[in-house]
């Protein structure tokens, strides 16, 4: 199988991940009904984060936490829709990629959700 190595590479996982985003029952409509995505401004916007989070590449520039606190506010963004997300990112990756890089993608990954479901939790309690 392929390794995770250039940026075309990262395009083809970013795009194959939204790809099952898009229809899937659990996570799907938080992108077409809560948050509304405009895809072609958020695909792009993803295949430089993860190639400045995995190829040191700083090519996004941003706050990856904070445009999900708006769309916790209207929908709660609770443990298991993390826990989903990562499932169909690391589905997308071993059906695609194999090597060092896509250990790294996977992991970063699973930390960020981790930390972005508590800070979500968290923000809810605020309230
Ligand atoms: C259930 C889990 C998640 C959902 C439903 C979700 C949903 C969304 C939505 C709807 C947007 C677009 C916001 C907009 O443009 O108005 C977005 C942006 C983004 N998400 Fe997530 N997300 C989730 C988890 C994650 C995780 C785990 C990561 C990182 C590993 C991540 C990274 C990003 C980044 C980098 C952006 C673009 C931020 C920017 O505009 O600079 N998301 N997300």
């Amino acid at each position: 199988m392929k390794k995770l190595e250039s940026r075309q590479d990262i395009e083809d996982l970013v795009n194959g991940f939204y790809a099952k985003v898009q229809k899937d029952e659990t996570i799907g409509f938080f992108f077409s009904d809560v948050a509304k995505v405009d895809w072609s401004h958020h695909l792009p916007k993803m295949y430089s984060f993860w190639e400045t989070l995995l190829f040191g590449q700083i090519s996004y520039k941003g706050n990856p936490m904070a445009v999900h606190f708006p769309i916790n506010s209207e929908v709660p963004m609770e443990k298991f829709h993390f826990d989903h997300w990562i499932k169909l990112w690391t589905e997308t990756i071993e059906e695609n990629f194999t090597g060092e890089m896509a250990d790294l993608a996977i992991y970063k990954a699973r930390n960020i959700a981790n930390l972005m479901a508590h800070k979500m939790e968290m923000a809810r309690k605020m309230k």
